[in-house]
C-alpha cells in the first residue's frame, strides 16, 4: 500500500500546470472561485513552456516563438512582462544541395505562392468535405519533383505543422487555423523568437503569481495523476503516490498525446464517441536537436536548409537554425541546431545519444567538410516518448470532422477538457492553450455558481450525402 495516502478536497481540480492550467485557474479566480487545486507531475509550472541549460545559456526545450503578434494574448503577455525577443525572418535563409550552396529563393517563393493559392482554393471550397494539404497543393499546381522543391516545402510546411502535407488537412491548415492570416489585427502576421534568459515560461509563471501565494497549498507539484473516477456528481483523482483529490469538478489539461495513451486511466472508461474524437486527431512531434560547436562554420543567415537528394525530412533536408543570428552580438553561443519531425523524430528518439552524435557529425561533415569536429554539446529532447506529453503539439489531420473535434473537447460527467489541442482556432499554439484554458475556467465557474453551459457532442457522426455501400467480408473458416 502507498505510504502516503492523504486526501485533498477542492471545488475544482485542475489537472496539469501548463499554460492552459494557469489560464483556467486565472479565470476561475476572476469569477470568484478560489477553492481550486492545480495538480502537476513536474516540480514547476509551465508544461511545454520549458527552458533548459544548454552550452552555457538557457534555451527553450519546448515552445520558442510568439506566433502571431497584435492582439494575440501571448504577444500581450510578452509585452506586459517585458519578455526579451529577437526578430524572426524566415526569408533570411540559404539553401544547399549535395553540390554546395544553391539559389533557392525562386523555389521558396514559388512554394509560398502555391500556399497562397492553396488558401484561396481551400477558402472557396471550405464548406465541402476536407481533402489533404497535399491534394490541395497538387491541384493549385505545386509538384515537388526535385530535392530543392521538397526542401522548400519542408521548410515552409512541415517545420510549422510538424507533419507533412500528405496527412494534414487542407481546410483546417489553410483556413481553420487562425494563428496566422492576421487574425490578431493589422500586421499581426509575424513571429518573434524568444531569447529571454528567464525562459518563455516566465510570462505564464508571473500570471500564476498574481493569484498564487508563496508556498500556496493549492499548488500540488510532483504529483502524477494515475486514475480519474468521474460521474455526474463529482470527480476523484488518484495520484501515483496514493494522494486522493476529491473535487466537485475537474479540468483536464493533459496533452492530446497523454489522452491517447494509458498513462492516465479513467473510471468508467471514456465513452466511445469521446475516444473516436481523441484518437482521430494527431499529436505531432517537432524535435529540436540542440547542438553547439567550437566555431561557427555555417552561414550568418538565421536559417539554412539542405536539399538532400534522397531523403526528404532527413537532417540535410530540414531546417538548421543559427543561434548566433538571434542572440546579441557579444553573446556568441555557436549553437547551430536542427529540427526534425514526424518519422525522423521518432527514429531519433529511439536512438542512443552516442549514435545520434555520430550520425549528425557525419551529416555535418558531408555538408561542410571532413575537418568539422564533433559538437561540443548535444541535447536530445524526447517529447514523443515522454509519458507527460507524448509529442509536442497537435495537428489537424485529414479525416477529422468538426463533430470529432467537439467530441474530443466535450466534458464527461464533471470533467471538462482543455489544452492546446482543444482549441478549434488555435490548436498547436500557446494562444490555443491560453484562450481555451481561460474559456473552460469561466465555464466551470458558471457550473458552480449558476448553471453549466451546454457543450455539444455527437454520440453518432453520420455521413451526409452518398453513403458507401460496403460489402461484409466473407467468412471462409
Ligand atoms: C518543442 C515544442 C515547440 C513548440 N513551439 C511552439 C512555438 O514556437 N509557439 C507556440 O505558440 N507554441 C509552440 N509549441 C506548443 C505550445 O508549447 C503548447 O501549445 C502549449 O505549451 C500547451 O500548453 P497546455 O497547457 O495545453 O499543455 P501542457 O503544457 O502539456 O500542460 C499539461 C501539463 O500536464 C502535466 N501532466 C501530464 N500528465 C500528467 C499526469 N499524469 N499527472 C499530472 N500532471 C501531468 C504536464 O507536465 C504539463 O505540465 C511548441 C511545443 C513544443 C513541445
Amino acid at each position: 500500500a502507498p505510504a502516503q495516502s492523504k486526501t485533498t478536497k477542492a471545488k475544482v481540480a485542475i489537472l496539469g500546470g501548463g499554460v492552459a492550467g494557469i489560464s483556467a485557474a486565472k479565470n476561475l479566480v476572476a469569477n470568484g472561485i478560489t477553492d481550486f487545486v492545480i495538480v502537476e507531475a513536474r516540480d514547476e509550472l509551465g508544461g511545454r513552456a520549458h527552458d533548459i541549460e544548454f552550452a552555457g545559456i538557457r534555451v527553450e526545450k519546448g515552445c520558442n516563438w510568439v506566433q502571431g503578434l497584435g492582439t494575440n494574448p501571448v504577444n500581450q503577455l510578452s509585452k506586459k512582462w517585458g519578455l526579451q525577443v529577437a526578430v524572426n525572418d524566415g526569408t533570411d535563409v540559404v539553401f544547399y544541395d549535395n553540390h554546395g550552396k544553391v539559389n533557392g529563393t525562386k523555389t521558396y517563393n514559388d512554394f509560398n505562392d502555391a500556399l497562397d493559392k492553396t488558401y484561396d482554393f481551400a477558402l472557396k471550397r471550405v464548406d465541402e468535405a476536407d481533402i489533404s494539404s497535399r491534394a490541395c497543393l497538387n491541384i493549385v499546381g505545386w509538384n515537388p519533383d526535385t530535392p530543392l522543391k521538397q526542401a522548400a516545402e519542408y521548410y515552409a510546411f512541415d517545420w510549422e505543422f510538424a507533419e507533412n502535407p500528405d496527412v494534414t488537412s487542407c481546410n483546417y491548415a489553410q483556413v481553420g487555423d487562425a494563428s496566422y492570416d492576421g487574425s490578431f489585427g493589422p500586421n499581426s502576421d509575424d513571429d518573434q523568437f524568444v531569447i529571454d534568459q528567464r525562459g518563455f515560461k516566465y510570462i505564464f509563471i508571473q500570471e500564476a503569481n498574481q493569484f498564487l501565494k508563496k508556498h500556496d497549498p493549492r499548488l500540488i507539484l510532483n504529483t502524477t495523476v494515475k486514475n480519474i473516477k468521474y460521474s455526474d456528481n463529482g470527480v476523484t483523482i488518484t495520484a501515483k503516490d496514493g494522494h486522493k483529490i476529491e473535487a466537485d469538478y475537474a479540468i483536464s489539461t493533459f496533452s492530446l498525446g497523454v489522452l491517447q495513451h494509458n498513462d492516465v486511466t479513467w473510471s468508467p472508461k471514456l465513452p466511445e464517441w469521446k475516444r473516436v474524437g481523441l484518437f482521430g486527431f494527431h499529436m505531432a512531434t517537432y524535435l529540436k536537436l540542440f547542438l553547439a560547436w567550437e566555431d561557427q562554420f555555417w552561414d550568418n543567415n538565421q536559417y539554412t536548409v539542405y536539399a538532400d537528394p534522397a531523403n526528404r525530412g532527413y537532417y540535410k533536408q530540414v531546417t538548421w537554425q543559427n543561434f548566433n543570428a538571434f542572440t546579441p552580438k557579444n553573446d556568441t553561443t555557436n549553437i547551430f541546431f536542427v529540427t526534425v519531425t514526424q518519422d525522423q523524430a521518432y527514429r531519433l528518439e529511439a536512438m542512443s545519444d552516442n549514435d545520434i552524435k555520430k550520425e549528425v557529425t557525419e551529416v555535418v561533415r558531408s555538408m561542410y567538410g571532413s575537418h568539422i569536429k564533433e559538437p561540443t554539446h548535444m541535447y536530445v529532447p524526447r517529447w514523443h516518448s515522454d509519458p507527460l506529453y507524448r509529442g509536442t503539439y497537435s495537428n489537424w489531420p485529414i479525416g477529422e470532422l468538426e463533430e470529432h473535434h467537439l467530441n474530443m473537447k466535450a466534458p464527461v460527467g464533471r470533467v471538462w477538457f482543455t489544452g492546446e489541442a482543444m482549441s478549434r482556432e488555435y490548436y498547436g499554439y500557446l494562444q490555443g492553450a491560453w484562450i481555451d484554458g481561460g474559456e473552460v475556467g469561466t465555464k466551470v465557474a458558471k457550473c458552480i455558481k449558476n448553471k453549466c453551459p451546454k457543450q455539444p457532442y455527437y454520440p453518432e457522426i453520420l455521413l451526409t450525402d452518398e453513403k458507401p455501400k460496403f460489402v461484409k467480408r466473407q467468412e471462409w473458416i
